[in-house]
């Protein structure tokens, strides 16, 4: 019988390259996310290679999460992998000039979205002593730049957490990854700039960023590991991109 992935957050970008990835490989999907119409689109293509459930979810809604869980069909309550890929950035501004409810959503959905949706499927993917459960984080998780304020401490949230989470579920079989990528070109930049299009567009300027499919291999390859290989924190860059050097602020 296939494995199952439950992919939060597969209406565009990563999540919508893993849905892909896996249905190439003939895994069964449950999909995510708010908007329904992408979600009935990708279903209707994906349904060619491999059984799909797709459910409307917004991650911030913890009723709504338990409910999607429990309400599983049979033939999707299997669930093998995990993929905690909902999430966004809003703004780069300082933080003394942030929208605050920006703040909120970014906490809610990249942190508490994610505690939960992993708290909600915990007792599933321990049941086999073979499960996955694949983070995405951030390099801004690690490595802090001007406007990262708090979309950075969301991410390093997850690469705490994720550690954590592997000594608890040590001895389960239930294995736990936090892939940190870099610079990548999918919707994550028009969402943080509100659509402005141009601004998305001059984040990539000049560089060839990561795509969608470059994560969606690396985490395919992650939760094909054979069940005794744990990859614990896996960051992923663009060549075309390295850390800066420290800011001093020298006063003449
Ligand atoms: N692109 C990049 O450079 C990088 C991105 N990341 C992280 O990767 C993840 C995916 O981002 P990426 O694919 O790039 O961006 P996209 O904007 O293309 O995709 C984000 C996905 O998250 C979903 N999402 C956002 N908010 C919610 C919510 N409240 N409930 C449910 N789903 C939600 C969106 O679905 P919908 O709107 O339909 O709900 C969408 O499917 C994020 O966690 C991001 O922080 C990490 C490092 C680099
Ligand atoms: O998480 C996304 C990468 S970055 O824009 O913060 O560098």
């Amino acid at each position: 019988m296939p494995n199952t992935v439950f992919i939060t957050g597969a209406t565009s970008g990563f999540g919508e390259a893993c849905a892909r990835r896996f249905a190439r490989d003939g895994w069964n999907l449950v999909i995510t996310g708010r908007r329904q119409e992408r979600l009935d689109t990708l279903t209707e293509e994906l349904q060619q290679h491999c059984k799909v459930h797709a459910i409307t979810l917004d991650v911030r809604d913890q009723e709504a999460i338990r409910a999607a869980v429990k309400e599983l069909p049979e033939a999707f309550s299997d669930i093998h992998t995990l993929i905690n890929n909902a999430g966004l950035a809003l703004g780069t501004e300082p933080a003394d000039q942030c929208d605050t409810e920006q703040w909120m959503t970014m906490i809610d959905t990249n942190i508490k979205g994610l505690v939960m949706m992993t708290h909600a499927l915990l007792p599933a993917l321990k049941k086999n002593n073979s499960g996955s459960i694949v983070n995405i984080g951030s390099v801004a998780g690690t490595w802090p730049y001007p406007g990262g304020n708090v979309y950075g401490g969301t991410k390093a949230f997850v690469k705490q957490f994720s550690l954590s989470l592997r000594c608890d579920l040590l001895g389960s079989g239930v294995r736990v990854t936090n892939i940190e990528p870099g610079l990548a070109e999918t919707e994550f930049s028009v969402v943080r700039f509100k659509g402005d299009q141009a601004k998305a567009d001059s984040v990539y300027e000049g560089m060839q960023p990561l795509t969608a499919n470059d994560i969606a291999d690396t985490v395919f390859w992650i939760a094909n590991r054979p069940a005794h290989v744990n990859i614990n924190n896996l960051e992923i860059m663009p060549t075309q991109q390295a850390w800066a050097g420290f800011a001093v602020d020298r006063k003449k």
